[in-house]
């Protein structure tokens, strides 16, 4: 068997700690090509193209700073030309780009070629209803996905602390740790709504108490949502108590990039779109823009009144409901009925 290419789409925070990882793991290994291609969306930093930042002096001074990454990961601006080159495609980037980055690549895979999926999101298409991201990548490529999620905020498994992650896959060459993949799929994605939410009381000075049940409250509305539209998938109860569940949940709840905005929207009353601009240097903030995803479907299947903490946290991110109503918005929350 021929060693086997693995590629990177993707280059932010995560994709390029990801990077890094792959980059230790493939050395010395005989079933894998030493090297890790990984795609960038190129732009110019300080006057210079990312790529050659990164190829030059192995750091992603953008967007993981600080952090030297192997040298056997080398940065490529042409997705096609990576994607024919891979047998293994790592997907890492904001879910709102890979619809794009899917027609790029489509027709220029490797027979053989699969997927995982790493990438906290959902689609959804007005009228058309709701996709898991793996399916996207499945059925636009015509390739398997496994996932891989879980309480790994970039800076720190950069840092190399103790972590866990869950790996889902359906296929059981591929999976390690579970195959209830919708389950650690969507718990990543919704978690990102509920962390808005704790950030919101954060902002809003509440205590511990009120974040525990905003997180608890966010937790039980994650569950009805992933069994309301996904039950026929195999969806086990166990699953929420992996790393993709309660653990990614509260990591992003205390110490992510949503929570932190969420806060700031708050306490400064800026548009999310500007605190992005103004706070993350480029990074992408995922739980605004999957609350309104999540809310477009609820409306369209009157379930809003079903999800009052993750539909609060849509129409307040758009200005349709204040801050500080949020918590008024969970006081007859369907759980406590
Ligand atoms: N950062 C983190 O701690 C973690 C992130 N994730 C998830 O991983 C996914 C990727 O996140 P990050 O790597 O942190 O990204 P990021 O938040 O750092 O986003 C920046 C990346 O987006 C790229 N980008 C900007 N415009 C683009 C375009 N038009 N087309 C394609 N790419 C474009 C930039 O080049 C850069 O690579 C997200 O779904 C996130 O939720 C999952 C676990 C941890
Ligand atoms: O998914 C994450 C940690 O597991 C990162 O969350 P944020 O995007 O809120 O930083």
């Amino acid at each position: 068997m021929s060693p086997k290419n693995v590629a990177v789409i993707g280059s932010g925070n995560w994709g390029s700690c990801i990077a890094r990882i792959c980059g230790h793991n493939v050395v010395n290994q005989e079933n894998f090509n030493s090297e890790v291609r990984m795609w960038v969306f190129e732009e110019m930093v300080d006057g210079k193209k990312l790529t050659e930042i990164i190829n030059t002096q192995h750091e992603n001074v953008k967007y993981l700073p600080g952090i030297q990454l192997p040298t056997n990961v080398v940065a490529n601006p042409d997705l096609v030309a990576v994607g024919e080159w891979a047998d293994i495609l790592v997907f890492v980037l904001p879910h709102q780009f890979l619809p794009r980055t899917c027609n790029t690549l489509k027709g220029h895979l490797k027979p053989g070629a699969y997927g995982v999926s790493l990438i906290k999101g959902v689609h959804v298409e007005e009228g058309k209803g709701m996709s898991l991201l793996s399916d996207l990548i499945r059925e636009s490529l015509g390739i398997d996905c496994a996932l891989l999620m879980g309480a790994n905020l970039a800076p720190e498994v950069a840092q190399e602390t103790y972590c866990e992650a869950t790996i889902g896959s359906r296929d059981p060459a591929k999976a390690l740790t579970t195959d209830d993949e919708v389950v650690v799929e969507l718990c990543g994605a919704l978690k990102n709504v509920v962390a808005t939410g704790a950030g919101f009381c954060d902002g809003l000075g509440y205590g511990d108490n009120t974040k525990a049940a905003v997180i608890r409250l966010g937790l039980m509305e994650m569950i009805h949502f992933i069994k309301t539209f996904y039950k026929d998938r195999g969806v086990r109860d166990e699953t929420f108590f992996e790393s993709c569940g309660m653990a990614d949940l509260v990591t992003t709840c205390y110490g992510g990039r949503n929570r932190k905005l969420a806060e700031a929207f708050v306490r400064t009353g800026k548009p999310i779109t500007q605190l992005e601009e103004e706070m993350l240097n480029g990074q992408k903030l995922q739980g605004p823009l999957t609350a309104a995803e999540v809310y477009t479907m609820l409306n369209e299947r009157g379930l809003v009144k079903r999800f009052p903490l993750m539909s609060a946290v849509h129409l307040i991110c758009v200005g349709q409901v204040a801050p500080n109503k949020f918590i008024d918005e969970l006081r007859e929350h369907p759980e406590h009925m």
